[in-house]
């Protein structure tokens, strides 16, 4: 994608394919002299035997300017967690495997609720909220990056490209964000992306009117991919989503604690492909399905804190814009499909639009009836206000478990 195209409200950096990656590597090793680099890899169990974590670890094996791996591992067993800390002990760099399921990080868990700071439900949010308050408790990284580890398409180059702007020392931004196109299996793939948030964030604004924050969501050309750096100064201040308006709300919250000039998006790759999830109509539990409403209540909760006023009949006149917005939009994404020979199933497209039609008036009917429910997690800063000693008993108890679990240790 060699534009280089602003759009005016969020800065934006091209792969315009004039440096080299061993060129990249070097400055960022300069630059990590003086801003040290973490990485924060949110994995589930079942992602060590997928077909893309191998291929990542040989990757990050090659990279030279990182400071330390964090990896938040979910859903594992004790045996599970011990395979864990053998598979990713390959990795030349300082790195914990955080075992979030286990006895100490549980209890650890369950000193908040007395605190009212929990219960906090379990899924990528609190994983990556983990890794953070291990990060802040180590205090001696300047940079968080973080990506998924079911991208099968990864090159190490993704994430130079994506800490450069924010490990710049010279460069304003506090926050860089990824965006590629994403293909697989001949298809185009961001089916929430393309059918839900694009169509959503055109008919809001042509519903409830003008809107910095809208115009801020639409300037991203992939605001919903897991890719994004942080300087980790903003770190303790972040409130994330457990649910999966997770992506939408670390952009909500950098718009409101740093504003816009400090957020910048970068093209990571050329192409990118990842594990993808059934639609699950049937079942408003998984899949599209729940990720579409996670996604929907988020950003209505974050309009209605920024002044919007929404009400049954907004909805139901959002629902009618949205949805000829969608199909309009899906003619569009099916001829550039034409163009570039990829396959494109426009009646499966077609039911996702309808679903998520109906999904915006029932996120919406969810945030009428309860505005004040909250699916954040208490941000790292209120959490050390009312338990100061919690970020370094949670750091012992990461140490504890990685001591337990050493590798070659006979048990
Ligand atoms: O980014 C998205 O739109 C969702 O994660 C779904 O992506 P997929 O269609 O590539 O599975």
């Amino acid at each position: 994608m060699a534009d280089f195209h602003q759009n005016g409200n969020i800065a934006q950096f091209h792969n315009l394919r004039t440096r080299s990656l061993d060129e990249l590597e070097y400055r960022l090793a300069t630059f990590a002299q003086t801003r040290k680099i973490s990485l924060i890899l949110p994995s589930l169990f079942s992602e060590l035997e997928g077909p893309a974590l191998q291929n990542i670890l040989d990757e990050l094996s090659q990279v030279k300017y990182l400071h330390r791996i964090i990896i938040g591992l979910d859903a594992a067993s004790e045996e599970q967690f011990r395979h864990a800390r053998q598979f990713f002990a390959r990795l030349p760099q300082n790195h914990v495997v955080i075992w979030n399921d286990g006895p100490r990080m549980k209890a650890l868990m369950e000193r908040l609720e007395p605190l009212g700071l929990g219960p906090i439900e379990k899924g990528k949010g609190r994983n990556v909220w983990t890794c953070i308050g291990y990060l802040i408790a180590c205090a001696d990284s300047a940079v968080m990056a973080i990506h998924d580890c079911d991208i099968v398409t990864y090159k190490r180059e993704m994430l130079s490209r994506l800490v450069f702007p924010v490990a710049h020392p010279a460069f304003p931004y506090q926050m860089s964000k990824g965006f590629y196109p994403r293909i697989g299996n001949n298809r185009l793939g961001g089916r929430v992306t393309r059918n839900l948030v694009s169509p959503l964030l055109i008919s809001l604004k042509k519903v409830l009117g003008d809107s910095e924050y809208i115009d801020y969501l639409r300037a991203f050309r992939y605001p919903l991919s897991g890719e994004f750096a942080m300087r980790t100064a903003s770190l303790p201040d972040l409130r994330m989503p457990s649910d999966w308006g997770l992506e939408i709300g670390v952009l909500s919250e950098a718009w409101r604690n740093l504003g816009p000039r400090a957020v910048c998006q970068v093209e990571i790759a050329d192409v990118y492909d990842h594990k993808h999830q059934d639609l699950s109509a049937a079942d408003a539990l998984t899949g599209l399905n729940r990720m579409s409403l996670d996604i929907c209540k988020a950003i209505f909760r974050k309009l209605a804190a920024d002044g919007k006023v929404l009400s049954p009949h907004i909805f139901r006149t959002l629902r009618a814009t949205y949805y000829r917005r969608a199909l309009d939009m899906l003619e569009t994404y099916s001829h550039d499909a034409q163009m570039n020979g990829l396959d494109f199933d426009r009646p499966a497209e077609e039911r996702s639009i309808q679903l998520f039609a109906e999904n915006i008036v029932q996120a919406g009917q969810v945030f009428l009836e309860n505005p004040q429910e909250l699916p954040f997690i208490p941000n790292w800063n209120l959490v050390h206000a009312a338990d100061p000693a919690f970020l370094s008993d949670f750091r012992n108890a990461v140490t504890a478990d990685m001591a337990d679990s050493e590798p070659d240790r006979v048990v």
